[in-house]
């Protein structure tokens, strides 16, 4: 847990995003502080991976501003938003491993294609430094389909660590798992944090995920951002009658 948020690493303001007559988010306000986990909470469909596109540039926003490190998304040259998105590492739903690729490839693809002039002993440091990190060194010359659910998104992870990104988003990084291998994943969201001293947004709709996880939770409901705080301060915020049907739905079975 960071001692102070002091240093704002992503302000969004008033960010509109609508397709055709699909007004996906309606006035997004949201900051995210150094080395903060933050989660976003939200029911399927409600904009929490349009809300991802937009800060990284895959999508624009009809209104309202994005900025991260102090630099406004929508000013930058093509050649400055790809330099940003290099600080950006994004650990998708599904681990996104190429299926042709060792384990050792899939790591290595981003580096050697990001970064020039680094020796094949710099290369397998990295590599196998991160494969260690994650638990996982002896997974090194497996292909994809050898490796459990779990294992592949430890690997995505580390894939994803390799280029050492200042922010992490992290796309339902529980998805599909069984419960103890849930628990891993989130103590190594936590874990990377200490590491490699990442600013996150998880974005999840695993209630323990997000406790364990989160030093703060937003949850995005009709296209804004209803309740942010704590576990605690949003569960109180559950009195609202938005915020109470998306945890009666959510999470009280
Ligand atoms: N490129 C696009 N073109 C048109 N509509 C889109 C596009 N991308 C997203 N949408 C729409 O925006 C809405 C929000 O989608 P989004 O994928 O952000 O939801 P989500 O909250 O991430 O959902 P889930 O939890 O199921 O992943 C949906 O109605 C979706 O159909």
């Amino acid at each position: 847990m960071p001692s102070d948020y002091t240093k704002k690493i992503v302000e969004i303001r008033g960010v509109k995003k609508s397709f055709d007559e699909n007004h996906v988010l309606r006035g997004v306000d949201l900051d995210l502080y150094e080395r903060e986990n933050l989660v976003v909470l939200g029911k399927s469909g409600s904009g929490k991976s349009v809300l991802i596109k937009l800060m990284v540039g895959l999508l624009q926003q009809d209104e309202g501003t994005i900025n991260i490190f102090g630099q406004d998304t929508t000013k930058l040259s093509l050649k400055d938003l790809n330099k940003l998105r290099l600080k950006i590492g994004f650990a998708f739903q599904a681990s996104a491993l190429y299926d042709s690729m060792t384990v050792r490839e899939n790591m290595e693809f981003p580096l050697v294609r990001n970064v020039k002039n680094l020796t094949r002993k710099e290369i397998n440091l990295k590599v196998e430094g991160l494969l260690d990190s994650v638990g996982l060194p002896k997974t090194i010359n497996q292909m994809p389909a050898e490796l459990s659910g779990g294992q592949k998104k430890r690997i995505g992870i580390a894939r994803t660590l390799v280029l050492e990104p200042e922010i992490m988003l992290y796309d339902e990084p529980t998805a599909g798992l069984d419960p103890t291998t849930c628990i891993d994943i989130n103590n190594l969201i936590n874990q990377v944090r200490e590491e490699y001293n990442t600013s996150s947004i998880v974005i999840t709709h695993d209630l323990t995920c997000a406790k364990v996880t989160g030093d703060r939770m937003a949850v995005l409901i009709e296209g804004q951002f209803q309740a942010i705080g704590s576990f605690e301060e949003v569960f109180a915020q559950a009195k609202d009658p938005k915020v109470k049907s998306f945890y009666d739905y959510n999470f009280i079975q």
